[in-house]
């Protein structure tokens, strides 16, 4: 029997809206040092940090047994010279975390304000993000910004959540502050978030109201259709899309725009395909890049597989494992572009 997971989307949708206010706050005042490079030479901000302590903190004192998979861990925090970054992080997630009754808060699943916590708690709270992931039982995803390069670019960035049980995504939630709430009408202003429950269907609300409209990815056609890609090029190949995009006769140009608000355009109707392949060997895609999205796409009436066609791997560890790149599009045309992926990777070893 399939399971409601109210009280866990309730508590998602209440998490990410904070976290989304603080990124938000942290965007209009970052300064150059609230930023640290990390082994892999990709940024992480204060704002990073912060929002993972507060969702962290939030899904502990609603679900205390769960284990979390977090993108971020605070070992630099710890250290004596991220004293003044752990300063700004612990004021900026109490901030968060004791802030008045955010829309979507419900008291009864004790997800309204909560305490202050110490610095120790916070730094904890980041840390419990540590799981290596299991192919049985349940645990949480964290992205607290996806596409952190975006956000210090002041463009697309994603606070991203996902509840995965015995290897399937049950719930996901992604918070975009600063994507329009209608595309149609930019000037009607940004920020939304996106839910999905497995079984339940797909919704978009905005972040500062609680307006919730389904979602559905629409037949596409020649006219519309269009890829959604990675902005950088690290990420994702480009030349690879544009490939394929010649073997369909794509006549429009690809949206390039940063983090997991592509699933969230893609789910009510932007795009037709969001299509990331590898660009180097090696690079394994992480859980907490994905979980939000598969959901949120195939709940909108879409699917997500990898290059070969097979369904995204939950259940490996803290990532996809064997899958080899992503390719999330409408149910009427995902064949058409596995086809034309797979005809792109033949052509390309043929010439190797
Ligand atoms: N080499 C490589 N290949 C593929 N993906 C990578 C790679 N390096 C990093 N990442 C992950 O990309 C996440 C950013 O998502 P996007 O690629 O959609 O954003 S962007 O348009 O490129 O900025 C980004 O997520 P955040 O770190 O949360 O920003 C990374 O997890
Ligand atoms: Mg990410
Ligand atoms: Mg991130
Ligand atoms: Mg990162």
């Amino acid at each position: 029997m399939s399971q409601s997971y109210a009280a866990e989307e309730q508590l998602a949708i209440a998490a990410v809206r904070r976290a989304c206010a603080l990124t938000s706050a942290v965007f209009n005042t970052l300064i150059k040092n609230e930023t640290l490079t990390k082994g892999d030479k990709s940024p992480v901000t204060v704002g990073d940090y912060a929002a993972q302590a507060v969702i962290s903190s939030m899904l502990h004192r609603a679900f205390p047994h769960d284990p979390i998979v977090g993108e971020e861990d605070a070992a630099e925090l710890r250290l004596e010279s991220g004293k003044a970054m752990k300063d700004r992080i612990v004021a900026l997630a109490n901030t968060a975390l004791v802030s008045p009754l955010a829309l979507g808060d419900n008291e009864g699943w004790g997800i309204g304000p909560g305490a202050a916590q110490t610095d120790s708690e916070l730094l904890d709270a980041i840390d419990r993000g540590n799981y290596p992931g299991a192919l049985t039982g349940r645990m949480w995803t964290i992205d607290p910004i996806d596409g952190t390069k975006g956000f210090l670019r002041g463009e697309q960035y994603a606070v991203c959540l996902s509840l995965i049980v015995d290897s399937i995504v049950q719930v996901g939630v992604i918070g975009c502050p600063n994507l329009p709430v209608d595309p149609t009408h930019p000037e009607a202003g940004t920020g939304c978030i996106f839910s999905a429950v497995r079984g339940q269907g797909a919704q978009q609300f905005t972040l500062s109201g609680s307006d919730p409209t389904p979602v559905r990815i629409p037949a596409s056609t020649p006219e519309t259709f269009n890829f959604l890609e990675s902005v950088e090029a690290a990420h994702s190949s480009h030349s690879f899309n544009d490939r394929v995009s010649t073997l369909l006769n794509v006549t429009r140009s690809p949206t390039r725009m940063d983090s997991q608000a592509k699933y969230g355009c893609l789910a009510r109707g932007e795009g037709g395909a969001y299509l990331r392949m590898p660009t180097g060997v090696g690079y394994r895609e992480k859980i907490w890049d994905h979980a939000p999205g598969q959901i949120l796409v195939e709940e909108a009436g879409g699917i997500v597989s990898d290059s070969r066609g097979k369904p995204l791997d939950f259940g490996l560890g803290r990532t996809l494992g064997e899958n080899f790149g992503v390719i999330a599009a409408g149910k009427d045309v995902h064949g058409r572009v596995l086809v034309a992926v797979q005809q792109a990777l033949a052509d390309a070893k043929a010439k190797a």
